[in-house]
């Protein structure tokens, strides 16, 4: 497989500011990801999850090491990456199909290519029809179906997802899980996806690469392989191989969880 993204000992500093000490987010992360990949990354609480993925879209830039997309250094945000982030970040007076339009008028497409594209994009993630509402008309999980269709308008060939379901109920999260592979599938997307949640990592992850406590190194990474799981069992998230998956990415998990609640117990007592 072409790598389409190399991480090259990446690491991440926050200098100190204010009377805080300096943080060290990122500590020489390797990882190549394949293009066409769906590769999830999971870690505690604080350990640069959302630092990682703001430098993948180049909204900051490593202290050291590089970030490759496509063989050539990311130096700042670009229509290669769209970014999905928690909080749906939608422009609250313009339509769905505003929104999605909104991400194509960097780009010079002309108005009616801009219109024939939110269409197409909305009904990839099963909004036909509600192009004309605007997002306090729409639910949580709706908004974020915007989200995704407008970072998907532009065809980015990168998806870079910051636990973008993490805000809604069960029911619709697991829907929407179930809405990105088939998206996934039919675009051919490279995707990296940030969770908290070990079942959503393993439901969704071709590879799952699971992070130390703070500072975030790369703990190990865990192929993740359910076809035949997915095509034999109705409810995937029951079968006996769902199960194993999640249990080694709990076992590596769990370790760095304590640390990382260590750590905080120790800031807090300091
Ligand atoms: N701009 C910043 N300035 C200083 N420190 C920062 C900055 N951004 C993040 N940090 C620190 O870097 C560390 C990693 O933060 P980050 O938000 O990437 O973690 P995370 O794994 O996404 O956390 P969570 O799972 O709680 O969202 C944290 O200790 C955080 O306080």
């Amino acid at each position: 497989m072409t790598a389409k993204i190399n991480l090259r000992a990446v690491s991440k500093a926050f200098p100190a500011r204010g009377g805080r000490e300096s943080v060290l987010a990122l500590d020489g992360l390797e990882l190549d990801i394949g293009a066409g990949e769906f590769t999830v990354v999971v870690g505690p609480s604080g350990c640069g999850k959302s630092t990682l993925l703001d430098l993948l879209g180049g909204l900051d830039r490593p202290t050291s090491g590089e970030i490759l997309l496509d063989g050539a250094p990311v130096t700042g945000p670009g229509l290669d990456r769209g970014i999905v982030f928690q909080q749906y970040a939608l422009l609250p007076w313009r339509t769905a199909a505003g929104n999605v339009e909104f991400g194509l008028e960097a780009t010079g497409t002309p108005r009616r290519e801009r219109a024939a594209l939110a269409r197409e994009h909305l009904e990839l993630v099963g909004l036909g029809g509600f192009e004309d509402r605007h997002p306090h008309e729409l639910s949580g999980g709706m908004r974020q179906r915007v989200a995704i269709a407008r970072s998907l308008a532009y065809d980015p060939g990168v998806l870079l997802m910051d636990e973008p379901f993490a805000a809604l109920d069960a029911q619709t999260r697991e829907s929407l899980q179930d809405e990105l592979l088939r998206i996934w599938e039919r675009t051919g997307k490279t995707i990296v996806f940030i969770t908290h949640g070990i079942d959503e990592a393993v439901y969704l992850g071709g590879r799952v690469a699971v992070l130390t406590s703070r500072p975030g190194r790369i703990k190990d990474v865990v192929p993740v392989e359910l076809g035949e799981a997915r095509a034999a069992h109705a409810d995937l998230r029951s079968s006996p191989e769902f199960a194993l998956h999640r249990r080694q990415v709990w076992q590596l998990l769990h370790e760095e969880v304590d640390r990382a609640q260590e750590l905080e117990r120790e800031a807090v007592a300091r």
